[in-house]
């Protein structure tokens, strides 16, 4: 790998916010493909991706898979979050847990790096502990709307992108793969 690898990956919010934390290290390259997603745990879905992304792209790659688990519901949706943002939305998202005391959840950012095909991918994972609220802020990124991380009193949506960029469940995996790679790369 060179001292300006070439790493690549998909969803362009996901991109965006990648490249904001990564940018100055690694040269980032998004590819569109749509793999199938197996059932199962994010580090399930993130390595059987991971391992046909690899095949295609034929290089060093990663892939991340993200979620919002809800404490209530023993972390689902989970992985399966986007469906469930696609059939109900935000505010039935929210309504979720009105039958429930505890609104407690955590978002979180699983990535599955490969050094290219053949190769087993290695995990690092990002979470973040917050609590579900009725939605507030921007509705450009997924359910960040309804996601407010503890210590904060706004929402994802509201806390401005470079600060989301220093503290999110995508910025822990991040910084966690910014560091493998850098001893790689030594
Ligand atoms: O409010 C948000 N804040 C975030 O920080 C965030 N990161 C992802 N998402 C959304 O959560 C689902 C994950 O599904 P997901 O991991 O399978 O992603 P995806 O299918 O969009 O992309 P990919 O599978 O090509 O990587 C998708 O609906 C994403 O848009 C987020 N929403
Ligand atoms: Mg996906």
């Amino acid at each position: 790998m060179s001292s300006t690898p070439t790493q690549k990956l998909g969803n362009k919010n996901k991109l965006a916010e990648a490249q904001g934390i990564l940018g100055n290290h690694f040269q980032l390259e998004s590819v569109n493909i749509d793999l199938p997603e197996l059932q199962g745990t994010s580090q399930e879905v993130a390595i059987g991706k991971c391992i046909q992304a690899a095949e295609i792209v034929n290089g060093p790659v990663f892939v991340e898979d993200t979620g919002l688990g809800f404490d209530a519901l023993n972390g689902l949706p989970g992985p399966y979050i986007k469906w469930f943002l696609q059939g109900v939305g935000l505010d039935g998202l929210n309504k979720m847990l009105d039958g429930f005391s505890d609104r407690s959840a955590s978002a979180f950012c699983t990535i599955a790096y490969s050094r290219g095909p053949g190769t087993e991918p290695i995990l690092f994972d990002g979470r973040v502990q917050g609590k579900i609220v009725a939605a507030r802020g921007p509705t450009n990124f997924g359910w960040d709307p309804i996601f407010q991380p503890d210590g904060y009193d706004k929402t994802y949506a509201e806390i401005e992108p470079a600060v989301k960029n220093t503290m999110s469940h995508r910025y822990e995996a991040l910084v966690m793969l910014r560091e493998f790679l850098d001893k790689e790369n030594k």
